[in-house]
């Protein structure tokens, strides 16, 4: 099925791709142009939320007759790290300033941590996958634990991924690549639920 994309960000958009071989995936940016949504609610789900609607009311609009069953799915995500009471959580893209880059935040991070001289702590990703369809709303989670490092290592994944060992493994998501954290990512098994979600409502 044709699925629209309510996200901006090029690595996640690679990972749904990935994750949903057999459906057409297009990010909303093909359709819409550049659209900036203010990110202003207090949970991954309430801003999940608001992505998918904001870029649904837009498809459904007057101008886009042929978007009339279209199916929008959104992602927010990010990680959370119990020493710094959950920090940076829902901030996670905008840590280190609005349009922050992935380095930046990273680098607070590791600045942070180094404040604390913490050199490895536990942390957890979150994603809420939001799904509009038919002007219904349908939410669903995903979490992957694991601990975070004060240093990047390796270049695989994106966001925090150089600083985050998950559970059962001793490198981190850069290192260990896509290949592994497709089986077992917080955004894998949300979108694994979302599927399920498809299944019943399509
Ligand atoms: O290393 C990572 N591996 C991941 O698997 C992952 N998932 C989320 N994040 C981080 O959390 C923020 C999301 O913020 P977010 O949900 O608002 O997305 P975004 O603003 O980048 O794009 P959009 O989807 O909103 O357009 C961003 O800083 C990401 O770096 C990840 N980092
Ligand atoms: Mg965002």
């Amino acid at each position: 099925m044709k699925i629209v994309l309510a996200s901006a960000n090029k690595g996640k958009i690679l990972e749904f791709e990935k994750l949903m071989p057999n459906d057409e995936v297009v990010a909303f940016s093909q359709i819409l142009g550049t659209i900036d949504i203010d990110e202003d609610q207090d949970s991954f789900k309430g801003n999940a939320i608001k992505k998918a609607k904001t870029i649904y009311d837009l498809l459904i609009s007057k101008d886009y007759e042929n978007y009339k069953n279209v199916i929008v799915i959104s992602d927010d995500s990010g990680i959370s790290v119990p020493v710094l009471n959950n920090e940076p959580g829902i901030y996670s893209a905008r840590y280190a300033g609005i349009n922050a880059s992935d380095k930046e935040n990273n680098k607070k991070l590791i600045e942070n941590l180094n404040k604390l001289n913490i050199e490895k702590t536990s942390a957890f990703y979150t994603a809420c996958i939001a799904i509009v369809y038919q002007n219904e709303v349908y939410t669903v989670h995903g979490w992957m634990h694991g601990n975070v490092i004060n240093k990047e290592l390796g270049e695989g994944g994106f966001g925090y991924d150089p600083m985050f060992i998950p559970n059962g493994f001793d490198k981190t998501l850069g290192e260990l690549g896509y290949e592994a954290k497709k089986d077992f990512s917080h955004r894998t098994k949300a979108l694994n639920l979302a599927k399920k979600v498809l299944e019943v409502i399509i």
